[in-house]
Protein backbone atom coordinates (compact mmCIF):
# COMPACT_ATOMS: atom_id res chain seq x y z
CA UNK A 1 0.00 0.00 0.00
CA UNK A 2 1.78 3.20 -1.01
CA UNK A 3 1.09 6.69 0.83
CA UNK A 4 -1.83 8.03 -1.87
CA UNK A 5 -3.62 3.96 -1.12
CA UNK A 6 -3.40 4.73 2.19
CA UNK A 7 -4.75 8.21 2.43
CA UNK A 8 -7.88 6.77 0.36
CA UNK A 9 -8.61 4.67 2.95
CA UNK A 10 -8.19 7.00 5.50
CA UNK A 11 -10.81 8.99 3.75
CA UNK A 12 -12.72 6.45 3.64
CA UNK A 13 -12.86 5.29 6.91
CA UNK A 14 -12.43 8.74 8.12
CA UNK A 15 -10.14 7.30 10.77
CA UNK A 16 -5.99 7.14 10.76
CA UNK A 17 -6.43 5.10 13.70
CA UNK A 18 -3.70 2.14 14.25
CA UNK A 19 -4.81 -0.49 16.91
CA UNK A 20 -1.87 -2.04 18.57
CA UNK A 21 -2.56 -5.54 19.16
CA UNK A 22 0.03 -6.27 22.68
CA UNK A 23 -1.89 -9.11 23.51
CA UNK A 24 -0.81 -11.17 26.69
CA UNK A 25 -1.69 -14.20 27.39
CA UNK A 26 -2.13 -13.58 31.29
CA UNK A 27 -4.50 -10.65 30.48
CA UNK A 28 -6.93 -12.33 27.74
CA UNK A 29 -10.36 -12.75 29.38
CA UNK A 30 -10.76 -16.32 30.80
CA UNK A 31 -13.63 -17.75 28.54
CA UNK A 32 -11.09 -17.26 25.81
CA UNK A 33 -8.49 -19.57 27.30
CA UNK A 34 -10.55 -22.99 26.24
CA UNK A 35 -9.30 -22.13 22.63
CA UNK A 36 -6.25 -23.79 21.35
CA UNK A 37 -4.69 -20.16 20.85
CA UNK A 38 -6.26 -18.06 22.99
CA UNK A 39 -4.01 -15.15 21.73
CA UNK A 40 -5.07 -15.60 18.60
CA UNK A 41 -8.90 -15.70 19.30
CA UNK A 42 -8.45 -12.54 21.08
CA UNK A 43 -6.57 -10.57 18.36
CA UNK A 44 -9.99 -11.81 16.19
CA UNK A 45 -12.24 -10.65 17.80
CA UNK A 46 -10.51 -7.56 18.35
CA UNK A 47 -9.74 -7.08 14.60
CA UNK A 48 -13.69 -8.27 14.09
CA UNK A 49 -14.79 -5.60 16.56
CA UNK A 50 -12.58 -2.57 15.38
CA UNK A 51 -11.63 -3.03 11.18
CA UNK A 52 -14.51 -0.77 9.97
CA UNK A 53 -12.61 2.08 12.56
CA UNK A 54 -9.23 1.84 11.92
CA UNK A 55 -6.39 1.93 8.51
CA UNK A 56 -3.69 0.28 10.22
CA UNK A 57 -3.05 -2.97 12.52
CA UNK A 58 0.69 -2.98 14.91
CA UNK A 59 0.96 -5.90 16.40
CA UNK A 60 4.59 -5.38 18.36
CA UNK A 61 6.68 -8.60 18.04
CA UNK A 62 8.01 -9.08 21.68
CA UNK A 63 4.64 -9.45 22.90
CA UNK A 64 4.48 -12.93 20.37
CA UNK A 65 8.39 -13.15 20.83
CA UNK A 66 7.91 -13.69 24.60
CA UNK A 67 6.21 -16.56 24.07
CA UNK A 68 8.77 -18.68 21.69
CA UNK A 69 7.07 -20.88 18.56
CA UNK A 70 3.74 -20.25 19.80
CA UNK A 71 3.93 -16.67 20.31
CA UNK A 72 5.64 -16.53 16.78
CA UNK A 73 2.45 -19.03 15.18
CA UNK A 74 0.18 -16.42 16.53
CA UNK A 75 1.85 -13.66 15.06
CA UNK A 76 2.00 -15.08 11.67
CA UNK A 77 -2.02 -16.18 12.01
CA UNK A 78 -3.18 -12.94 13.33
CA UNK A 79 -0.87 -11.52 10.09
CA UNK A 80 -3.44 -14.00 7.67
CA UNK A 81 -6.64 -12.78 9.39
CA UNK A 82 -6.04 -8.78 8.98
CA UNK A 83 -7.95 -7.72 6.08
CA UNK A 84 -6.11 -6.74 2.94
CA UNK A 85 -7.00 -3.62 3.07
CA UNK A 86 -5.55 -2.65 6.70
CA UNK A 87 -2.15 -1.82 6.34
CA UNK A 88 0.33 -3.82 8.94
CA UNK A 89 3.03 -2.94 10.81
CA UNK A 90 5.46 -5.15 12.80
CA UNK A 91 6.76 -3.23 15.35
CA UNK A 92 9.62 -5.28 15.85
CA UNK A 93 12.65 -2.06 15.99
CA UNK A 94 15.22 -4.20 14.35
CA UNK A 95 18.30 -2.91 12.23
CA UNK A 96 21.59 -4.72 12.25
CA UNK A 97 24.73 -4.92 10.21
CA UNK A 98 23.62 -5.18 6.46
CA UNK A 99 23.56 -9.04 6.05
CA UNK A 100 21.73 -9.18 9.81
CA UNK A 101 19.27 -6.89 8.10
CA UNK A 102 18.38 -8.84 5.58
CA UNK A 103 16.96 -11.50 7.31
CA UNK A 104 15.25 -9.45 9.69
CA UNK A 105 13.41 -7.74 6.31
CA UNK A 106 12.56 -11.18 5.11
CA UNK A 107 11.27 -12.35 8.56
CA UNK A 108 8.60 -9.56 8.15
CA UNK A 109 8.45 -9.14 4.89
CA UNK A 110 9.19 -12.12 2.48
CA UNK A 111 5.58 -13.84 2.66
CA UNK A 112 7.36 -17.27 1.08
CA UNK A 113 10.16 -17.55 3.62
CA UNK A 114 8.14 -16.38 6.63
CA UNK A 115 4.35 -17.13 6.14
CA UNK A 116 4.03 -13.31 6.82
CA UNK A 117 4.02 -10.18 4.61
CA UNK A 118 3.69 -6.65 6.96
CA UNK A 119 3.59 -3.60 5.01
CA UNK A 120 5.65 -2.12 7.32
CA UNK A 121 8.32 -2.67 10.05
CA UNK A 122 10.02 -0.21 12.48
CA UNK A 123 13.35 -0.10 12.64
CA UNK A 124 15.79 1.35 14.74
CA UNK A 125 18.29 4.01 12.87
CA UNK A 126 21.28 4.02 15.29
CA UNK A 127 23.41 2.00 13.05
CA UNK A 128 23.29 4.30 9.70
CA UNK A 129 22.41 3.60 6.04
CA UNK A 130 23.94 0.28 5.58
CA UNK A 131 21.86 -1.63 8.10
CA UNK A 132 18.34 0.19 6.91
CA UNK A 133 19.01 -0.22 3.31
CA UNK A 134 18.20 -4.01 2.92
CA UNK A 135 14.31 -3.28 4.76
CA UNK A 136 14.37 -0.91 1.45
CA UNK A 137 15.07 -3.45 -0.91
CA UNK A 138 11.16 -4.35 -0.61
CA UNK A 139 10.57 -1.43 -2.96
CA UNK A 140 6.51 -1.97 -2.07
CA UNK A 141 7.29 -1.96 1.85
CA UNK A 142 7.86 0.76 4.14
CA UNK A 143 11.08 1.11 7.03
CA UNK A 144 9.14 2.97 9.73
CA UNK A 145 12.65 4.76 11.62
CA UNK A 146 12.61 6.00 15.41
CA UNK A 147 12.64 9.79 15.43
CA UNK A 148 11.49 10.82 18.58
CA UNK A 149 10.01 8.53 21.09
CA UNK A 150 7.34 8.50 23.88
CA UNK A 151 9.11 6.86 26.95
CA UNK A 152 10.70 9.79 29.19
CA UNK A 153 14.11 8.20 28.60
CA UNK A 154 14.20 9.62 24.94
CA UNK A 155 16.06 12.69 26.45
CA UNK A 156 19.33 10.08 26.98
CA UNK A 157 19.67 10.49 23.32
CA UNK A 158 17.38 11.39 21.13
CA UNK A 159 17.88 15.12 21.85
CA UNK A 160 21.04 15.32 22.92
CA UNK A 161 22.32 18.60 20.92
CA UNK A 162 25.25 18.00 18.15
CA UNK A 163 26.60 20.50 15.63
CA UNK A 164 23.78 19.83 13.15
CA UNK A 165 21.09 19.85 16.09
CA UNK A 166 19.80 17.47 17.81
CA UNK A 167 20.16 13.75 17.33
CA UNK A 168 16.80 12.91 15.83
CA UNK A 169 16.65 15.82 13.91
CA UNK A 170 19.49 14.86 12.26
CA UNK A 171 17.98 10.97 11.79
CA UNK A 172 15.29 12.61 9.97
CA UNK A 173 17.52 15.40 7.94
CA UNK A 174 20.02 12.40 6.71
CA UNK A 175 17.74 9.07 6.11
CA UNK A 176 14.99 11.43 4.13
CA UNK A 177 17.97 10.64 1.66
CA UNK A 178 17.27 6.96 1.63
CA UNK A 179 14.10 6.65 0.67
CA UNK A 180 11.04 8.64 -0.69
CA UNK A 181 7.75 9.23 1.46
CA UNK A 182 6.21 6.19 -0.30
CA UNK A 183 8.48 3.96 1.78
CA UNK A 184 9.46 6.08 4.81
CA UNK A 185 8.13 6.65 7.95
CA UNK A 186 9.36 8.34 11.47
CA UNK A 187 8.16 6.96 14.92
CA UNK A 188 7.23 10.12 17.03
CA UNK A 189 5.47 9.87 20.70
CA UNK A 190 2.13 11.39 21.53
CA UNK A 191 3.56 12.32 24.37
CA UNK A 192 6.10 15.03 22.76
CA UNK A 193 2.79 17.01 21.02
CA UNK A 194 4.43 20.25 21.36
CA UNK A 195 7.61 19.30 18.81
CA UNK A 196 5.29 18.40 16.22
CA UNK A 197 4.99 21.35 14.55
CA UNK A 198 9.04 21.55 14.28
CA UNK A 199 9.09 17.55 13.08
CA UNK A 200 6.82 19.02 10.33
CA UNK A 201 8.88 20.86 9.03
CA UNK A 202 11.76 18.69 8.91
CA UNK A 203 9.60 15.97 7.80
CA UNK A 204 6.86 17.75 5.63
CA UNK A 205 5.54 14.82 3.71
CA UNK A 206 6.27 11.40 5.60
CA UNK A 207 3.42 10.11 7.24
CA UNK A 208 4.17 9.72 11.43
CA UNK A 209 3.60 6.86 13.01
CA UNK A 210 2.26 8.12 16.29
CA UNK A 211 2.32 5.83 19.48
CA UNK A 212 1.57 7.00 23.05
CA UNK A 213 -1.93 7.99 22.94
CA UNK A 214 -4.29 6.37 25.93
CA UNK A 215 -2.39 4.39 28.11
CA UNK A 216 0.98 6.78 27.93
CA UNK A 217 -1.75 10.25 28.08
CA UNK A 218 -0.79 11.75 24.40
CA UNK A 219 -3.06 14.02 23.37
CA UNK A 220 -4.52 13.54 19.93
CA UNK A 221 -5.57 16.85 19.47
CA UNK A 222 -1.78 18.35 20.28
CA UNK A 223 -0.59 15.70 17.69
CA UNK A 224 -3.27 16.83 14.97
CA UNK A 225 -2.23 20.86 15.98
CA UNK A 226 0.63 20.57 13.74
CA UNK A 227 1.01 16.68 12.88
CA UNK A 228 -1.04 16.55 9.88
CA UNK A 229 -0.41 16.81 6.72
CA UNK A 230 -2.11 17.30 3.14
CA UNK A 231 -1.90 13.55 3.19
CA UNK A 232 -3.01 13.99 7.11
CA UNK A 233 0.06 11.81 7.07
CA UNK A 234 -0.38 10.64 11.06
CA UNK A 235 -1.17 7.12 12.24
CA UNK A 236 -2.10 6.96 15.60
CA UNK A 237 -1.43 4.15 17.73
CA UNK A 238 -3.16 2.82 20.68
CA UNK A 239 -2.80 -0.33 22.05
CA UNK A 240 -3.80 -1.17 25.88
CA UNK A 241 -6.58 1.85 25.62
CA UNK A 242 -8.48 -0.30 23.46
CA UNK A 243 -7.55 -4.00 24.09
CA UNK A 244 -7.81 -4.11 27.89
CA UNK A 245 -10.60 -1.65 27.85
CA UNK A 246 -12.48 -4.72 29.79
CA UNK A 247 -11.11 -7.86 30.70
CA UNK A 248 -14.12 -9.26 30.40
CA UNK A 249 -17.27 -11.13 28.32
CA UNK A 250 -17.47 -7.86 26.33
CA UNK A 251 -14.08 -7.26 26.08
CA UNK A 252 -14.43 -6.75 22.02
CA UNK A 253 -17.55 -4.27 22.21
CA UNK A 254 -15.66 -2.49 24.90
CA UNK A 255 -12.44 -2.23 22.52
CA UNK A 256 -14.65 -1.29 20.15
CA UNK A 257 -16.60 1.64 22.58
CA UNK A 258 -12.74 2.91 22.63
CA UNK A 259 -11.81 2.72 19.25
CA UNK A 260 -15.08 4.67 18.36
CA UNK A 261 -14.29 7.29 20.45
CA UNK A 262 -10.91 8.00 18.86
CA UNK A 263 -12.06 7.61 15.34
CA UNK A 264 -14.96 10.38 16.22
CA UNK A 265 -12.48 12.55 17.24
CA UNK A 266 -10.39 12.25 14.04
CA UNK A 267 -13.02 12.44 11.43
CA UNK A 268 -14.01 15.51 13.94
CA UNK A 269 -10.50 16.96 13.23
CA UNK A 270 -10.46 15.30 9.75
CA UNK A 271 -13.22 17.62 8.50
CA UNK A 272 -12.03 20.54 10.70
CA UNK A 273 -8.79 20.62 8.42
CA UNK A 274 -10.71 20.00 5.21
CA UNK A 275 -8.98 16.81 4.55
CA UNK A 276 -12.01 15.28 4.11
O1 LIG B 1 8.12 5.64 20.91
C1 LIG B 1 7.48 4.60 20.94
C2 LIG B 1 7.65 3.57 20.04
C3 LIG B 1 6.85 2.47 20.10
N1 LIG B 1 5.90 2.36 21.06
C4 LIG B 1 5.06 1.13 21.05
O2 LIG B 1 3.70 1.50 20.78
C5 LIG B 1 2.82 0.78 21.60
C6 LIG B 1 2.11 1.71 22.57
O3 LIG B 1 1.26 0.98 23.41
P1 LIG B 1 0.20 1.65 24.43
O4 LIG B 1 -0.35 0.49 25.16
O5 LIG B 1 -0.83 2.36 23.59
O6 LIG B 1 0.96 2.58 25.30
C7 LIG B 1 3.67 -0.29 22.27
O7 LIG B 1 3.73 -1.41 21.43
C8 LIG B 1 5.03 0.37 22.35
O8 LIG B 1 6.09 -0.56 22.41
C9 LIG B 1 5.73 3.35 21.96
O9 LIG B 1 4.87 3.30 22.86
N2 LIG B 1 6.51 4.46 21.88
Amino acid sequence: MNATQLFEEIKKKKSFLCVGLDTVLEQVPEHLLKYKDPVLEFNKQIIDATKDLCVAYKPNTAFYEARGIKGWQSLIDTWKYIPEDVFTIADAKRGDIGNTSAMYADAFFNLEKSEMSFDAVTVAPYMGKDSVGPFLQYKDKWVILLALTSNPSHEDFQTLEGSSGKLYEEVIRVSAQWADNDQLMYVVGATRGKEFEHIRKLAPDNFLLVPGVGAQGGSLAEVCEYGLNTQCGLLVNSSRGIIYASKGLDFAEKAREEALKLQKEMEHILKNKGLI
